[in-house]
């Protein structure tokens, strides 16, 4: 990895063991939901490029929650790479990859954390300069068992998983000696959001928080 970034993926994902994974469908609803997940101790935050209003809503926290670790999720070409950057995204992320996003993600001035759910992405993602990756979708992937057993060949590689990952069985995954970080949509749920119940979101999150076991 070159060290041109502010962060770098390491120090994204060493800043929490817990990253919400946010779908978020009114720009509104950006800030508020932001601080309240900073209130409950995370700073690292993944919007989603699933709404129309993420790169709003990018924008809106970068300029109005500086502190926070504000990341896009959901990147699946460079165009968006780009559009994210202008937005103020300070990471990105995917739920996979492709020649041509592994490679805007080198040229980048964000770091990209491409995503991978095999050992044969794995390898483009390697041969691509690589060393941080999400592993998408965790569960239906085969879990913890599939990323103990990736790493015996690939013991350099470390994993943020997501997808089907949450308060019953997220330190199984941060008991892994690759992984130092889970994503997940528990701690942002849709009706919390929709409602503004910020002060459930903030409780989702110091649970999480203070119920991960860090190595
Ligand atoms: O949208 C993206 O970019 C993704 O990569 C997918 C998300 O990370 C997972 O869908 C979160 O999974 P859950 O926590 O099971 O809801």
């Amino acid at each position: 990895m070159t060290s041109k970034w502010k962060y770098s993926p390491a120090d994204i994902f060493a800043a929490g063991p817990v990253v919400p994974v946010l779908v978020i469908n009114d720009v509104e609803k950006a800030v508020p939901l932001a601080k309240a997940l900073m209130a409950g101790g995370i700073k690292v935050l993944e919007v989603t490029l699933r709404t129309p209003a993420a790169i709003d809503v990018i924008k809106r926290i970068a300029d109005e929650v500086p502190d926070s670790l504000i990341g896009a999720g959901t990147v699946t070409n460079a165009q968006q790479l780009k559009a994210v950057i202008e937005a103020g995204a300070k990471f990105a992320i995917s739920p996979g990859m492709t020649a041509d996003l592994l490679k805007a993600g080198m040229e980048a001035e964000i770091p990209l954390i491409p995503g991978i759910s095999s050992t044969s992405e794995l390898m483009k993602g390697k041969d691509a300069g690589y060393t941080h990756m999400k592993f998408f979708p965790a569960e239906a992937s085969g879990g913890v068992k599939a990323i103990k057993a990736i790493s015996g060949p690939f013991p350099e590689f470390t994993f943020c998983p997501t997808g089907g990952i949450g308060p019953g069985n997220y330190n199984d995954y941060l008991a892994l000696k690759n992984v130092v970080c889970v994503g997940g949509s528990w701690l942002a749920p849709d009706d919390a959001i929709e409602s503004g119940d910020w002060s459930r979101i903030t409780q989702l999150a110091k649970e999480a928080v203070a119920g991960a076991n860090i190595r």
